[in-house]
């Protein structure tokens, strides 16, 4: 089974790539999606949260704007608030490429933000990395509404460069233009994953 990752930093577009493998029959392990479910009631990571930010969950609920402005405000608590995360997230990862295997999958996805600082890129055949010019990042990021721009940036700076991604990828998808032209990268890349 060809594993492949699928990264880049936050508004470059990874969720919409990772949609539109998604279409186009791929199985995408979505670690974004696997943090929010260990974070939502009842989830395994919930009390963890609870004793390192107690002010971040109540009635056993996780307000994620109170949690984002404790990790910015104390990087420390970033550090550990994913010590408790990619432990649990790495197992989903494990218990993700087990079941594919069993159903007979000839190629998966991995999408993680944090590829490449979490080693995940090891596991990968190959990486694609999603990018478009920073004022296209900050314009996208700044429209989602939930996140305040100068938190979007703080939150951005916690990553690897977008330089240094793109360095280390194998493939680069590049979503600064028209989505139709994403569409055809990506068509482009599933080609030479089937070859
Ligand atoms: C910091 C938290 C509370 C912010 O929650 P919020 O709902 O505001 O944002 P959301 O989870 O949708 O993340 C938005 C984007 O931020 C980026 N991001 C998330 N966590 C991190 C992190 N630890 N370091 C750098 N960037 C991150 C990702 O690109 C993500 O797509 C949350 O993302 C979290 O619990 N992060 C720690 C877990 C983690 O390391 N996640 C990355 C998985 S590889
Ligand atoms: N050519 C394009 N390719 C990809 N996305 C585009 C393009 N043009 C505009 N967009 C928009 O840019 C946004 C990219 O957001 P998306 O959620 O895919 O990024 P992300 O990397 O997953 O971000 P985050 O990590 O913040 O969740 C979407 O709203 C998408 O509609």
């Amino acid at each position: 089974m060809k594993i492949l990752g699928l990264t880049g930093g936050m508004g470059m577009g990874k969720s919409t790539v990772a949609s539109m493998l998604r279409r186009a029959g791929v199985a995408v392990f979505d670690a974004d999606a696997t943090v929010h479910a260990l974070q939502a009631p009842g989830g395994a990571a919930l009390p963890r949260i609870a004793q390192l930010v107690p002010q971040a969950v109540t009635a056993g609920r996780l307000d994620r704007a109170v949690l984002r402005q404790a990790v910015l405000t104390h990087p420390a608590l970033l550090k550990k608030l994913e010590a408790i995360m990619h432990p649990l997230v790495r197992h989903a990862r494990t218990e993700f490429l087990r079941r594919s295997r069993l159903q007979g999958a000839a190629c998966v996805v991995l999408d993680i933000p944090l590829l490449f600082e979490t080693g995940a890129d090891r596991l990968c055949r190959r990486v694609a990395v999603v990018s478009a010019p920073p004022w296209v990042q900050r314009r996208r990021v700044a429209h989602r509404r939930n996140m305040p721009p100068p938190q979007a940036r703080r939150l951005i700076a916690c990553q690897m460069r977008d330089a240094r991604r793109v360095q280390k990828a194998d493939t680069v998808i590049r979503t600064g233009l028209s989505m139709k032209e994403t569409e055809r990268q990506v068509r482009r890349f599933i080609r030479s994953l089937r070859a």
